[in-house]
């Protein structure tokens, strides 16, 4: 997603529109009353010199010759109470647009942000694996906000603004075309200079945005691995580092303020032109009688009123440019972050029979690799009966971690066909094959939470008593008696206040509240200590019984807890043995029985 610096991507605006207007649905009779309240502002700001105007073309002819008449008294009396009743009017309708607005804005960024957050979460793997995770939270978080503040703060007032600028044209034009036209020659100029302006706004605040993208990608990396930061003495390093980024970043935020600095001052010039020529020219009109002095007054008043919303309209440039920045990123978030989907005919993995044993995995010449890289599988044949626990195992890079994925569908094989209790699983629904599967990592996601609420991500609806369970079968009792809070006890972030093994029974207690008929265990108790590791053994045991695993691990220990073994060399599976009953089941060892139709040898 790198992008020149200087290059000006005239579509920021519109796309940042076309992500909201999805959004706008369900605000519409808020938006049409905040239309209505705008238009009457409008209507406000249009009549309110002309009290001015009525008493100074009543009053003058009076003061030159005539003495003061009860007609003037009254146009007086009028007069100050129509400006009283348009400053109300104004003032009312301000309010109620803003408010109405803000409404809008709130309820349309909620939409927006919830929408991008859930895409982020049901995007590919491929995705996540490119982007960095600070880099996507300031996405759903601060750039949302951006458009949001942009929408209110400036979006609003600039839709005021120009209506008033067209009514006052309307205005002007009827009472004097002539002035009117000099006047407007000073328009285009002021209309030029912001969107030249607008353009290099967008493109330095687009490369803010994306170095405030990386520096919320490195903290984010340096927070999650502050242990390994603090034990290599790394912060002073990671620190200046940051501050280099943070400088760059600072220096494109100050070009962008520069930038509309510069057009807010050009517009002032450019308006202080317009009214010295209005000043001089419009005196020589009334002196030909062309237009009255009130006239001339309201000519001057809307001039400095239609200028007004032109000034605001530069610095409201500047803040939608950065908004417009913002909302692209947005956009390129959501056409990147594309979700694995249901085929259009997919079904449900039909219900398990009781009694029986399910979930059978077979691979038929599944061959798959990432990108352009050679494959990982080529060819690759495995049939796993339902009930059978197999342990797969191979040198690292072999594809173990690969097969996962591929059963899971986080990718999908460019030959072959994986099938779960003989469906293919390209043609069932993801929730469905994913309801059907529970993993065990390497290293488990732990919530900041409760231990309740951890365990109960394996089966949401599942009651305090199954979790309970759960936790006792995977070895968590002691964890669950230790505090008073019993399972409802806090967890922090990662499970960083818990053992290596007792984050990795709290992954076994939620996969076995699943329940699943295809259980996957990848190195499960690697990095564990020799207690750890036995009380994790023990618990797998009972996850795994009778139940299909497919199980990946070096551990001797756990290998005794499969059927048989596997090897995964060279992009194919080769029958090893059986652990504890032939000879030599270890990976590397000579084939006992090829399992293979093809692939790379
Ligand atoms: N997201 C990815 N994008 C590109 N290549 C990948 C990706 N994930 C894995 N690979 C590559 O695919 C190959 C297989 O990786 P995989 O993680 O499946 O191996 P593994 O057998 O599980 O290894 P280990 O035992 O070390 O965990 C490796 O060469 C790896 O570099």
């Amino acid at each position: 997603m790198s992008r020149s610096k200087d290059r000006i991507r005239p579509g920021a605006l519109a796309r940042t529109i076309e992500v909201l207007r999805p959004h706008f649905r369900g605000s519409g009779p808020l938006a049409f009353l905040g239309i209505l309240a705008v238009l009457a502002e409008v209507a406000a700001r249009l009549l309110e010199p002309w009290p001015v105007s009525w008493v100074l073309d009543g009053v003058i002819p009076a003061v030159v010759g005539r003495p003061v008449e009860g007609g003037v008294t009254r146009l007086l009396i009028g007069a100050g109470v129509a400006v009283v009743l348009i400053a109300a009017l104004r003032a009312g309708a301000a309010y109620l647009s803003t408010v109405a607005f803000a409404n809008v804005g709130a309820q349309v960024t909620t939409r927006l942000r919830a929408h991008v957050h859930q895409r982020l979460l049901g995007a590919n793997l491929s995705f996540h694996h490119r982007m960095r995770s600070g880099d996507l939270v300031t996405r759903v978080v601060t750039d949302v906000g951006r458009v949001q503040e942009a929408g209110v703060t400036a979006g609003l007032p600039m839709l005021a603004n120009l209506l008033t600028v067209v009514g006052m044209i309307v205005v002007v034009l009827v009472l004097d075309p002539i002035l009117a036209l000099v006047v407007l020659c000073v328009l285009p100029l002021i209309l030029v200079s912001g969107r030249f302006a607008g353009s290099k706004i967008t493109s330095a605040s687009r490369e803010q945005r994306k170095r405030e993208g990386e520096l919320a990608g490195d903290a984010g990396e340096a927070f999650a691995a502050v242990q390994t930061v603090q034990t290599y003495e790394l912060g002073g390093h990671l620190g200046s580092r940051f501050v280099n980024a943070n400088v760059k970043g600072l220096k494109d935020g100050v070009k962008a303020k520069r930038l509309s600095a510069g057009l807010e001052r050009r517009t002032d010039l450019l308006v202080g032109v317009a009214t010295g020529i209005v000043l001089a020219f419009g005196g020589w009109r009334v002196l030909r009688g062309a237009i009255t002095p009130g006239e001339l007054v309201v000519f001057i008043t809307y001039l400095k009123t239609t200028f007004k919303p032109l000034r605001d309209l530069a610095k409201h440039t500047g803040r939608i440019a950065r908004a417009a920045a913002s909302g692209e990123r947005i956009a390129d978030t959501l056409a990147e972050a594309t979700p694995v989907e249901d085929r259009s005919w997919a079904r449900p993995l039909p219900p398990r029979r009781r009694g029986v044993a399910s979930g059978a995995v077979d691979l038929q010449g599944v061959t798959f690799g990432y990108g352009a890289d050679p494959p990982v599988l080529e060819g690759a044949d495995l049939h796993i009966r339902a009930g059978e626990r197999v342990a797969v195992v191979g040198p690292s890079g072999a594809g173990k971690s690969t097969l996962f994925n591929l059963v899971l569908r986080f990718c999908e094989p460019h030959d072959g066909q994986i099938r779960l209790d003989g469906h293919d699983v390209q043609n069932l629904t993801l929730t469905s094959l994913r309801e059907a599967c529970a993993v065990v990592l390497q290293e488990s996601a732990i919530f900041a939470g409760d231990l309740a609420d951890n365990v109960r991500l394996g089966r949401l609806d599942a009651t305090d008593d199954q979790v309970e369970r759960a936790l006792r079968e995977a070895a968590l009792g002691s964890l669950v008696d230790r505090s008073e809070h019993g399972i409802h006890q806090q967890v922090s972030e990662k499970g960083s206040t818990l053992s290596g093994g007792q984050r990795q029974r709290l992954a076994i207690a939620r996969a076995l509240l699943r329940e699943p008929r295809l259980l996957l265990l990848d190195e499960p108790t690697t990095g564990l200590d020799e207690h750890n590791r036995i009380e994790v053994v023990a618990a797998l045991r009972r996850l795994a019984e009778g139940r299909t695993t497919i199980l990946v691990t070096h551990d001797h220990d756990l290998l005794d807890l499969a059927d048989r073994v596997v090897e995964l060399r060279d992009g194919i599976f080769v029958e090893r043995g059986v652990p504890g009953r032939d000879p030599d089941p270890r990976p590397g060892a000579r084939p006992r029985t090829s399992l293979t139709t093809g692939g790379r040898r």
